[in-house]
């Protein structure tokens, strides 16, 4: 038997797209075990992705469930650039002709739309401070925190939006130190399901650059929930304004808050198609 999966990227974060609703695949649990998704993230040796999508028939009130899988194999609750490209993935394969469509995710529903230039807008919800919906270990809820990790202590804003973010300011972005901090604070022990972590150069108060080490993957070319994790802590601290323009090594997203839901507009592009034996991949 074989699958077919289409390569994609929002803004160089890539991802193996699986259309689960036309093909036959596991309706729980992942389409493959972990260590062989981790083999087909492999930039070497299989396709190469930052994650995996598995879009799925909706169990509830919306037009498709989207699950996410992590370059390591864990299953997560939120992509902000995967959830663009389930959009355009699903308008271009002809699974859904309209203009606003309605996710179904492990951390609840989001709506999408289609804008006139081709881009696509993201409903991200509300950002939830709370320390047990992000989760944060601390002693109450605040705008920063200091984190010991390795011989330094590092300030950070946490948020949850759906998946869990920290964030740090830096002078220049270019020298930020993303492959020797972000995997300490990305395990750290004050964050018990892991973290995502932003470092952010704001500009001014409507643009900023930023590079973010996602859990379960590394730096990435660009992180949408990172994107809009970075702006609603940048607002809360006093630094931004509503709508910031957010520079990230793959390209810019613009991102809006101004007290209710978080919007994020981007593009997201179809690669190419391309078909795998399964369920064993070819190379064990
Ligand atoms: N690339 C993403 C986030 C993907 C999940 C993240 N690595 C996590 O573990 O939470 C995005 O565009 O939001």
């Amino acid at each position: 038997m074989s699958i077919q999966f289409t390569k994609m990227h929002g803004l160089g974060n890539d991802f193996m797209v699986l259309d689960g609703v036309s093909q036959t695949l596991p309706e729980t649990g992942p389409p493959w075990p972990s260590d062989v998704l981790a083999r087909l993230a492999d930039r070497h040796t299989g396709v190469g992705f930052d994650q995996l999508l598995l879009i799925q028939p909706a169990h509830g009130d919306a037009d498709f469930c989207y699950r996410i899988f992590n370059a390591d194999g864990t299953e997560v609750g939120q992509c902000g650039n995967g959830a663009r490209c389930v959009a355009r993935f699903v308008r271009d394969k002809g699974l859904f002709d309209g203009h606003t469509l309605r996710l179904e995710t492990h951390s609840g529903q989001m709506q999408l739309r289609i804008t006139d230039d081709g881009l696509i807008s993201v409903d991200m919800g509300a950002p939830r401070w709370q320390l047990d919906q992000i989760p944060f270990v601390a002693k109450a809820e605040a705008d920063s925190y200091l984190i010991v990790a390795g011989t330094n202590a590092h300030e950070v804003s946490a948020v949850g939006l759906g998946n869990p973010h920290c964030v740090l300011l830096v002078e220049n972005v270019d020298q930020a130190p993303v492959a020797e901090v972000g995997p300490l604070l990305s395990q750290h022990e004050r964050f018990p399901e892991q973290v995502n972590v932003g470092f952010m150069q704001i500009i001014d108060r409507s643009h900023i650059r930023l590079r973010v080490f996602e859990r379960g993957v590394g730096e990435t070319r660009a992180c949408g929930s990172g994107a809009c994790a970075a702006v609603v802590c940048g607002q809360r601290r006093g630094l931004l304004d509503d709508s910031v323009s957010v520079q990230l090594p793959g390209g810019t997203l613009q991102i809006h808050y101004a007290g209710t839901h978080i919007t994020m507009t981007g593009p997201a592009c179809a690669v190419y198609d391309g078909v795998l034996p399964y369920p064993d991949p070819v190379c064990p």
